[in-house]
């Protein structure tokens, strides 16, 4: 379970949001400046709340009562930006490895050949990403984060930057892993029916604060 009880001031806007999902894709969905990225920067803790709890799976990352903060590096959280940001000059198979690295796991072939064929890219591993298209470099973007072995996964429109020939192309995947990882997502988008196909869970976000909360049904036809 995702419970996000957390209050925070940014200049004139300000974040107070409340909300405990159980579901394995908790949508975040708003317009444009009404505090999705916000409060995905203080989930993954490259924010600090000014007052409240964060917790995963009963795992506390932030309590402000306590002082406690766990750095962004310790959350075990994987994070998928609209913009895949993988390393120009590595090759795909370094770029997957990245994360692993850095946060000084063993390697696991045995996953890396799962999410190899669950995302498609085994046959990309060689290539750089300037040879891939946009929804090829997603994908390896999502295999990255999931090579961290994350217990939550956070996706700030991870489709945002595709046609919607793309996108129809990369959401079987989103699909896939939501079913077979078992890694608890939190996606962010301001398309509904993005989040009509992938949530169990709806956070609808209006200048800082929920306004809805439930399954699908909640989001605006
Ligand atoms: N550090 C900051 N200082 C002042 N204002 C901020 C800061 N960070 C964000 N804001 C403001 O907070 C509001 C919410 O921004 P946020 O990026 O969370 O919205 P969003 O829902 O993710 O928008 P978008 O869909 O356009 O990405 C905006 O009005 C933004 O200008």
């Amino acid at each position: 379970m995702l419970g996000v009880k957390v209050s925070k001031r940014l200049g004139s806007f300000s974040v107070d949001v409340a909300f405990a999902s159980e579901g394995r894709v908790t949508g975040l969905f708003g317009a444009s400046g009404s505090g999705k990225t916000s409060l995905i920067n203080m989930i993954a803790g490259l924010q600090t709340p000014d007052r409240g709890v964060i917790s995963v799976d009963g795992d506390v990352l932030d309590d402000t009562d306590q002082q406690l903060h766990l750095a962004v590096h310790r959350r075990r959280i994987g994070y998928v930006f609209q913009d895949a940001r993988l390393f120009p000059h590595l090759d795909v198979r370094r770029n997957l490895d990245y994360g692993r690295r850095m946060n000084h796991l063993t390697r696991d072939t045995a996953q890396e050949a799962r999410l190899n064929e669950m995302l498609n890219i085994g046959h990309l591993l060689d290539r750089r990403p300037g040879q891939l298209s946009g929804g090829e470099r997603q994908r390896v973007a999502l295999g990255r984060a999931l090579l961290t072995r994350p217990r939550l996964l956070l996706m700030d429109e991870p489709m945002g930057a595709l046609d919607e020939d793309r996108k129809a192309e990369i959401l079987p995947y989103l699909i896939r892993l939501r079913d077979e990882t078992g890694v608890p997502m939190v996606y962010v988008t301001h398309d509904p029916d993005e989040l009509r196909q992938l949530a169990s869970q709806v956070v609808i976000l209006k200048r800082g604060r929920v306004a809805a909360f439930g399954g699908p049904e909640v989001l605006p036809a």
